[in-house]
């Protein structure tokens, strides 16, 4: 039996973490689980799979949570503090840290620090400073273990082979919603259309990220950190369909991949439950049914995010966390009709180029970055003329 602790437990990674848990009660037990605001969705779970602690993003959430779990054994607690405190509990092996965007960044430390395996979906803490979470997890010795599909498709890829054999790491990218649009076309998208993804159900901060290939340009960032291994040879495939998920080149040319139906639940529960593998009662990859499977490059002119991701890894130290900021305060911008999609690149591009990086020594430096960038991505927001 092994005791979790879920961060971001009402999310989309979250749910599916908790189906995983539903459907294996002998194998896991969550002592933790945090959530932003869906407090009728955490009620839910804590009714169901009755953890000790959970913590939410602000007061008020806490005072209606505590009331409408009046009479049940769990302690309430709330702000950034009652996060990372849950995230570090004693008693929990494993945390699932699945928090969207930087938030995560503190709790997901806070787990590492006190001696937590990390089952890691939440990539921005990872684009912001990947080097100290991996020192940081090296000094406590925790394992962190790829959640997100095309970095779990790699790790299952790289098991039973030696790093120094490895030529590139291919990752492969859907194209996300927005593929088959011309560059004039992007610029009238409204948020509704962009969020369609072709393959994968996911929250709104990714599903855009994924129209507009950052987040496969987080992704080379979380490759090079979670592989230790540099951007100039991490590559990324256009492959429409999310059927192969990521792919490993050796150096005698063989590639080794792993396929699989766009389904979170299988990366996430080799993840959890590592290194077993969970029987999942799921529907079978039936490739005679796909027919034929498509490659082709990415197109850095209509979708300039991904050279953005490489770029902020050459720069290196805080530039990542800039990108990352700023690519988080255009998305909201774009979802709240303040920007135009296009307009998401020209505001990382310009808060990038008001950057002057530096090394990151510390989680503070990460912090500060951050709060940094989003300030000068809010201004360059209002900037535009809307
Ligand atoms: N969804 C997917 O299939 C995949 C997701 N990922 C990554 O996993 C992470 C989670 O994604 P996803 O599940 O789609 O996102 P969702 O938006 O569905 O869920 C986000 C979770 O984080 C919580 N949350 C949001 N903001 C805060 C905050 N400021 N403080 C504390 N908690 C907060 C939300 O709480 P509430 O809803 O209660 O407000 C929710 O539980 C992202 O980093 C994403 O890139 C990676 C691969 C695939
Ligand atoms: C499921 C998952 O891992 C997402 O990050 C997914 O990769 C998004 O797909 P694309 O970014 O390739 O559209
Ligand atoms: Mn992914």
């Amino acid at each position: 039996m092994k005791t979790i602790i879920i961060l971001g437990s009402t999310g989309s990674i979250g749910t599916n973490t908790l189906d995983i848990v539903q459907r294996f009660p002998e194998e896991f037990r969550v002592i933790g689980l945090t959530a932003g605001g869906n407090i009728e969705k955490l009620e839910e779970q804590i009714r169901q799979f009755k953890p000790r602690a959970v913590a939410v993003s602000t007061e008020a959430s806490a005072i209606e949570l505590k009331r409408r779990c009046t009479g049940l054994p769990v302690d309430i607690v709330y702000g950034e503090d009652g996060i990372a405190r849950v995230a570090a509990m004693p008693g929990a092996e494993l945390v699932i840290s699945a928090i969207v965007g930087a938030a995560g960044l503190v709790p997901t430390l806070a787990a590492i620090r006190s001696g937590k395996h990390i089952a890691l979906a939440n990539k921005e803490p990872m684009v912001m400073a990947g080097k100290l979470m991996q020192e940081e997890a090296r000094k406590h010795q925790v394992r962190i273990f790829p959640v997100d599909s095309e970095h779990s498709a790699i790790f299952q890829s790289l098991e039973g082979h030696r790093l120094q054999d490895v030529r590139r790491l291919i990752l492969t990218a859907s194209g996300g919603a927005l593929w088959t649009l011309s560059k004039e076309e992007l610029r009238d998208v409204i948020p509704e259309r962009a969020l369609q993804h072709p393959n994968w159900k996911m929250g709104s901060k990714i599903t855009i990220d994924s129209a507009t290939l950052m987040n496969k340009g987080l992704e080379v960032v979380e490759a090079r950190w979670l592989f230790d291994i540099p951007e100039s040879r991490i590559d990324v495939l256009v492959h429409r369909e999310s059927i192969i998920h990521s792919l490993v080149e050796y150096e005698d040319r063989s590639m080794i991949a792993q396929l699989g139906l766009p389904d979170m639940r299988t990366p996430i529960s080799y993840a959890m439950g590592y290194p077993e593998r969970m029987p999942l009662d799921l529907p079978s990859l039936d490739l005679t049914e796909i027919g034929k499977l498509t490659f082709s490059k990415p197109d850095h002119d209509r979708f300039p995010c991904l050279r953005l991701g490489y770029e902020s890894l050459r720069i290196g130290g805080t530039m990542p966390a800039a990108m990352n900021a700023a690519n988080e305060v255009a998305v909201e911008a774009f979802l709240n009709g303040g920007i135009r999609f296009v307009e998401i690149a020209d505001v990382i591009r310009s808060t990038m180029d008001a950057h002057a990086a530096r090394e990151i020594r510390g989680l503070d430096d990460a912090l500060e970055t951050d709060r940094w960038a989003r300030e000068k991505a809010d201004a360059l927001v209002h900037a535009l003329p809307h």
